[in-house]
């Protein structure tokens, strides 16, 4: 008669133990082939979003930029606050559904841990790449080596959010309407692409280059949320993996 009990699985808490990692059936798009940019939408799904929340309520500090000399510290361009989340069932199927998406041969210990970072109204980051361009500082060997791969999805948008789309000023916005759905289509074309917030969603791109220097064209920027507010989640793939104290316990 155990079977009747799962009429009730919708309301069921998203880490019971009975917690099945199921990957939505997201669309992919590519938007650029040099540098790589694919667009992905219903990449997580709503259950995933709202616990990505609840997981992380009052735990958000301001941000930390690593700044050129390599020290972190609290910088004018990046106003958002952060955090680390922890790692649970539902952060660690997201987490695979981002290795997967790469492929078979990224081995989960190249993942940093996922950080969520919330814009109030006049928050954004400037204009920065998310590769390090202080290697020596912050792309170590011990550190995993650079950031390969960025994931950047929206996990939460107010009704009123205005602003706060996510700008690639040196990748050519797309030119089929259908973008309109994802893409801030009044943005003048020198701006380059400008991915709205929509929840969701998410901007997969590749940061280095074949010889695993950095790529200048994946230069972005967090515009400034002018009204209501913005979560957003990275997901950061190094070149190599990432010691546990790091990482933290791979549960
Ligand atoms: O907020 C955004 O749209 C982009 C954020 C970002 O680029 C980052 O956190 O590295
Ligand atoms: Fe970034």
């Amino acid at each position: 008669h155990s079977h009747h009990h799962r009429e009730g699985d919708a309301q069921k808490p998203m880490t019971s133990d009975d917690y099945v990692c199921q990957h939505p059936a997201y669309q992919s798009h590519i938007v650029s082939k040099s540098p790589l940019v694919i667009y992905l939408s219903n990449f997580l799904t709503e259950e995933e979003q709202k616990h990505l929340q609840e997981i992380t309520e009052n735990t958000f500090t301001h941000s930390a930029v690593a700044d050129a000399s390599g020290a972190e510290g609290l910088r004018q361009t990046r106003t958002s606050q952060s955090t680390n989340v922890p790692r649970d069932a539902v952060v660690r199927c997201i987490e695979e559904r981002a290795l997967l998406f790469q492929g078979f041969d990224v081995p989960r210990a190249h993942l940093e841990p996922v950080q969520l970072v919330r814009y109030g109204a006049g928050e954004r980051y400037h204009f920065h790449t998310d590769w390090y361009t202080n290697a020596a500082a912050h792309a170590t060997a011990a550190l995993g080596g650079n950031r390969l791969s960025s994931f950047f999805a929206y996990v939460a948008a107010s009704e009123d959010v205005t602003g706060g789309g996510t700008n690639f000023p040196a990748v050519p916005a797309p030119r089929d309407e259908r973008w309109c759905a994802f893409v801030d289509c009044d943005e003048p074309w020198e701006n380059g692409v400008t991915f709205r917030p929509v929840v969701g969603n998410a901007v997969f791109w590749q940061n280095l280059l074949e010889d695993g220097t950095g790529d200048q064209r994946t230069l972005h920027a967090g515009l400034p949320v002018t009204s209501g507010s913005k979560i957003g989640m990275n997901i950061w793939t190094r070149q190599g993996p990432l010691s546990e104290d790091v990482r933290g316990p791979d549960v």
